[in-house]
Formats: C-alpha cells, structure tokens, sequence
C-alpha cells in the first residue's frame, strides 16, 4: 500500500481565515489553557468561557483573561471551541451552544469523540471541524512557549462556509501544531487512533507496564528505591532517545547486553497474545462499544475512574516517587 499523508506547515498556513473572528474557548483545564494562550498570543482575539467560578475561572483571570459564563461567550463567538472534557461536552452543547448558533458559526473540537458517537449533531449551516493535538495540553503550551510545537491532526465533518479547512489550519498555525506539521485526517481516524492509542500504549499500556515491572522487582524483595528508578524514572530517558534518534539512535546508546536481553525477552514479554489483547481493544474502540461502556460509567459518576485515582495515589510506585521527587529534581538538566 502505498499513501502519503497530506502534512501542512507553517508555509502552507495563514492565520487570515481566522483574523478579526470572535473565539470561545469553552474549558480552561488542560487543553483550553494551552489553547486560549497560544491563540492569544499567535495575535487572535480568545474569549474564555466558562461553566462557573472556580479554579478554572481564577487560573484565567491570573493569566489575564476576563472569562464569561459559557452562554455569554457563546452569543458574542463565531468561533466555539469545546475544551471542556469528552463527556460533559454534549449538555453544554444542548443548554449552552445549540440555543445560540447562528448561521455561518463555527463549531470546533480538540478530539472527535462526540462528533463521531453522534453525541452532538450540530445543524447544517455551520463549519465543524477538529484541531486534534497529538501530546498533552501543558506540553502544548511548553512546545509553544519555547518556539515549537506539538503536531495536530486536522479534519472537517462539516463545510458549510467551504473554508472549514483554512480555518482548521489557521488554528493548527495560532496553536504552534504547523511549526512542527498538521496531517488531515478524518474525524473517525482521528477518533479512533486517539482512544486506541491511549488506551493500549500512552496511558494504559505503559502505566501497566511500568507498574507491573515495579511490583515484580518489589515482590521480589528488591528496595523500592531502585525498582522505582529502573522501571519508571529510566524509561523517560529512553524514551527521549526513542524520540530525539529513533529506536537505532536508542538502541546505539545502550549496551549490548540491554540489545540482546531487549531484543528476546521483550518478545516474550509483549507476545502474540498480548497483541491478541490488544487488537481486541482496538476492535472495542472501533466497533463503539467502549464509547458506550465510557458513557454509562460516567452516567453512574464515574465510580471505576475515581477508583484509579485513589488506588494510584496511594500506591507503593507513586508513594516511593514522592520520596525520590527531591533526588530527581536535582538530577535534572538546569537549562
Ligand atoms: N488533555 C489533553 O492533553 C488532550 C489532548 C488532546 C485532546 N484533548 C481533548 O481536549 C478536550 C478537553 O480535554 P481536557 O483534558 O483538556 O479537559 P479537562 O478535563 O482538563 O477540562 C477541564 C475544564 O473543563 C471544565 N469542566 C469540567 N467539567 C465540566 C462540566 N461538567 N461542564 C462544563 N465544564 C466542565 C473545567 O472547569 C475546566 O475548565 C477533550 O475533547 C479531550 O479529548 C485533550
Ligand atoms: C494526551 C492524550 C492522551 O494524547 C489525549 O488523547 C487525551 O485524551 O488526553
Ligand atoms: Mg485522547
Ligand atoms: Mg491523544
């Protein structure tokens, strides 16, 4: 097979679809803060708005935006973001954002779920379309503080003006994602790919992972101290390699032993039934059964998620990386 993304940068995007436009950026947690600061400062007019008081609305006051109660964004927007989370994205849109669209609106997502689950169906003389950032928010900032940026995914449901890309693309430049590059997609890849990736490897996979070659050494009478910075403190060293040269770069800067010791016990590790278990994920994503299983966890309060929560704050992995948290700091590199 062979397919070439279409990758946008910088040189291939303006922000004139976009200049002089009203934004809401409805959410001020770990995307909308990144969000409503890089587009402020990329020179677009941002407007924060927000469900209540509370320590989303003084942490926008405290970098200098004047937020309003979400409908009061909304009214004055033509451009509507949603950063608020996943799941209480479609009660904002049916009490906060439906009663107010007006023709010619845009309607703008950061992860395609409620689109593609059919939580939210805008009408059809508005734009939709998606600026999905491959990394997490606070990172987002960081890239763009520094003069990077993180990729994004772009992708149009709906062009009602027949601009919805330029205009997908405007924010990808104003977020820093064209710094680095902006790939179209769709909302299902996007989706998709998003809730499989962090599933099976970026959060789930690679929690699991660490936690459970932690509890091994543990168990196995080893000091926590050391498990700890064997399987989690190390990895992300690993990891920046994997990122900064690939895995040949990674696998050249580690010993002969770790190649071989690598190269047959990760496959014994990580085998085919683990890849078993892991299509099936991806088949659970795909088929909308976990979308659905998400959504009646958090009709109940979200009761499994909150589990995870207490159950990782307490344990041994976090506790010892607590203790350690002054060593690493110290460790870090100072410029
Ligand atoms: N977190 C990430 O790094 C990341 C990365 C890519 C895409 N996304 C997508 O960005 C969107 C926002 O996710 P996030 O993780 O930044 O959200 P978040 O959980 O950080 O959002 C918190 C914000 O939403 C508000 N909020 C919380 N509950 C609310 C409710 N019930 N009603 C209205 N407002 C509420 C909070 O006051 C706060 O301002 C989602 O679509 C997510 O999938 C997130
Ligand atoms: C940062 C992630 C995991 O990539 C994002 O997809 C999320 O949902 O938070
Ligand atoms: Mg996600
Ligand atoms: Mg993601």
């Amino acid at each position: 097979m062979s397919h070439i993304a279409k990758i946008y940068t910088d040189r291939d995007t303006t922000l004139d679809p976009l200049k002089g436009k009203k934004i809401a950026v409805l959410g001020y947690g770990s995307q909308g803060r990144a969000w409503a600061l890089n587009l402020r400062d990329s020179g677009l007019h941002v407007t924060v708005g927000l469900e209540r008081e509370g320590k989303s609305w003084e942490q926008a006051k405290a970098d200098g935006f004047d937020p309003k109660k979400t409908e009061d964004a909304v009214k004055d927007a033509d451009v509507v973001i949603f950063l608020v989370p996943d799941m209480a994205q479609r009660l904002v849109y049916r009490e906060k954002v439906q009663p107010y669209i007006r023709d010619g609106m845009d309607i703008v997502f950061a992860h395609g779920f409620n689109i593609h689950y059919r939580l939210i169906e805008p009408p059809s003389n508005v734009d939709v379309y998606m600026v999905a950032p491959k990394g997490p928010g606070p990172i987002v900032r960081e890239f763009y503080v520094k003069g990077g940026g993180v990729p994004v995914l772009v992708a149009v449901h709906q062009n009602h003006s027949g601009k919805a890309m330029e205009k997908a693309l405007a924010i990808a430049k104003a977020l820093g994602g064209t710094r680095a590059g902006a790939i179209e997609t769709t909302f299902k890849e996007e989706t998709e790919t998003d809730l499989i990736g962090e599933q099976t490897i970026l959060v789930g996979g690679v929690m699991e992972l660490m936690k459970a070659a932690f509890e091994t050494l543990v168990e196995m009478g080893y000091q926590p101290e050391v498990a700890y910075f064997e399987t989690i403190n190390e990895l992300k060293m690993i990891v920046d390699l994997i990122y900064d040269k690939g895995f040949m770069g990674m696998l050249k800067a580690v010993s002969d032993t770790a190649k071989y010791g690598g190269f047959t016990v990760g496959k014994q590790v990580i085998n085919n039934e683990t890849r078993k278990r892991l299509r099936e994920a991806a088949e659970k994503v795909r088929s909308g059964k976990f979308a659905e299983e998400w959504i009646e966890e958090y009709g109940r309060g979200s009761p499994t998620l909150q589990k995870g929560m207490e159950d990782m704050d307490k344990s041994l992995e976090e506790q010892t990386g607590r203790r350690l948290k002054e060593i690493i700091e110290r460790g870090k590199p100072k410029s």
